[in-house]
Parts: C-alpha cells; sequence; structure tokens
C-alpha cells in the first residue's frame, strides 16, 4: 500500500507541475503576439479582451466628484478617441505621434489602446478602440466623453469604404456637434484613393456646419527614417483644436 500511496503523491505532483508549464506556456503565447505598445512605457496602457476600458482620465470613476481636487486634476486632460475600421492604421499613427518614431503596428488591437502626450501642462489623451466588427459595438460608449473624434481610414481599402461612411455616420448621428478629423491613410500606396474621392465616398459634404471639421491625408511608411510630415500637421492640428 505504500508504494502505491507514494507513486500516487509523485504523479499528482508531476501533474500539478506540468499545468504550471502549460499555463505558462499559454500566457506566454497569449500575450506574445500583442498588438500593444509595452505596458512599461509610461504614456501607453492597454487592456485586452470584453472588459470595457477603466480609464481614470477618461471619467472620474470610482471618485467623490463633489471633491473640487478631483475635478481640477482632470480639467486639463484632453480626450481624443480614435476609431475607424480594423487595418485603417490607428495604432501606426498613435505609435508615432506618441514616440516620434515610425513603426508599423505588429497585430490588431484587440480592445483599446491608450497614449497620451503632453503638450504645454496640457495632457491629450488618446484612446483607440479596436475597429473589428465586434469592437465596433463600444465605440458609442465613449464619444460622449471625447473632445475630439478621429476618424482614420484606409484609402486603400475600396470594398469597405461604404462600410467606413456608414460607421461613420453612424457616430456622427450619435454626437452632432463634436469636432471631426477625418484622415485618409495610407496615402504612400498606389491603390490610395485620393482626397477629394474620398470626400464623396464617405459623403463628408453631408457634414453639418456647426461641426468643426477636418479632413487630412496621412501616411506612415517604415521606410522613411523621420515622422512624416502629414503626422505633425495632424498633431499641430489638435493642439490647435484643443487649446
Ligand atoms: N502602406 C501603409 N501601411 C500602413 C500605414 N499605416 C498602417 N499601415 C499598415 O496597416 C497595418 C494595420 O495598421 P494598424 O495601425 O494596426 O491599424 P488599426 O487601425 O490600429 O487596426 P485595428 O487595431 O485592428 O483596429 C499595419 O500593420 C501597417 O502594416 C500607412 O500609412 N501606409
Ligand atoms: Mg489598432
Amino acid at each position: 500500500m505504500a508504494p502505491f500511496w507514494y507513486i500516487s503523491r509523485i504523479i499528482g505532483a508531476a501533474v500539478a507541475a506540468l499545468g504550471s508549464v502549460i499555463f505558462i506556456a499559454w500566457k506566454y503565447y497569449f500575450f506574445r503576439g500583442r498588438r500593444y505598445w509595452p505596458m512599461s512605457k509610461p504614456w501607453s496602457t492597454s487592456c485586452r479582451g470584453p472588459s470595457l476600458p477603466q480609464w481614470k482620465s477618461w471619467w472620474v470613476h470610482g471618485e467623490d466628484q463633489s471633491d473640487m481636487s478631483v475635478l481640477l486634476k482632470y480639467s486639463h486632460d484632453k480626450q481624443i478617441l480614435v476609431l475607424g475600421l480594423d487595418g485603417a492604421g490607428k495604432s501606426s499613427i498613435l505609435h508615432c505621434i506618441s514616440t516620434n518614431t515610425v513603426k508599423y503596428s505588429m497585430a490588431p488591437t484587440q480592445g483599446f489602446n491608450t497614449v497620451y502626450i503632453t503638450v504645454d501642462g496640457c495632457k491629450l489623451d488618446f484612446m483607440e478602440i479596436g475597429g473589428s466588427q465586434n469592437l465596433r459595438t463600444y465605440w458609442n460608449l465613449y464619444l460622449s466623453k471625447a473632445q475630439v473624434l478621429i476618424f482614420v481610414v484606409d484609402s486603400t481599402d475600396h470594398v469597405r469604404m461604404p462600410l467606413a461612411k456608414q460607421e461613420l455616420h453612424r457616430l456622427l448621428n450619435e454626437e452632432p456637434q463634436l469636432p471631426l478629423v477625418v484622415l485618409a491613410n495610407k496615402q504612400d500606396q498606389k491603390k490610395a484613393l485620393g482626397i477629394s474621392e474620398l470626400h464623396k465616398e464617405l459623403a463628408l459634404y453631408t457634414i453639418n456646419d456647426e461641426r468643426k471639421f477636418f479632413f487630412m491625408a496621412t501616411h506612415i511608411t517604415q521606410d522613411e527614417p523621420h515622422v512624416p510630415k502629414n503626422i505633425l500637421d495632424f498633431k499641430e492640428l489638435l493642439i490647435q483644436l484643443l487649446s
């Protein structure tokens, strides 16, 4: 009986050890291909999965809102919502403007992706929500807290242009006053639609006069050693718009 008990203890320990190894391997596999910029960087946070972002500066969550110091703490932050279909280039653009380096994002944003920049003591918080179909249902939830909506379009995606238009106008109907910047991205590509074509395809002529509206061509090419001028212009526009 004793050897059997001894062997069963050894098997039990082996199964536990194997379980740990499988768990570690699974964690490694799950996080290895993430699109998010490393968590160690102070300007970036991100989250996976279906849970909604708990972004403190996005709304004063879980704090006593009657306390004026709390309100003051967040009053200088500007929230910028970055949306657009999957693959449009949202993460790549955010990386570029927050780090001043050019690098394509490596994997689709599975949840949300936040970065910030500080300009003259004012913090600009960017929140990208992934553009895949399941995440688009969350887009509306963040509109009311945003000071500006950036909508990024892949200018080469002719097939999904009607879908991009539909999603954009759905958002615009929700917030008729919210300032809007549409970025016609991937303009480095030969098959990219031009600005006037996109203006028509996206029915941007229907945007009402009450809304502040800007339409810009952008591209990020990894071959270029420096941040493209169009991205710097976009950053400057945002600073002007929010100051
Ligand atoms: N040629 C070209 N490719 C670009 C440009 N911007 C982004 N890309 C490419 O498009 C891919 C998708 O870009 P992302 O930044 O991940 O797109 P996204 O909008 O964040 O996509 P989701 O996170 O899935 O919603 C990148 O991996 C790049 O390969 C651009 O201006 N020009
Ligand atoms: Mg992304």
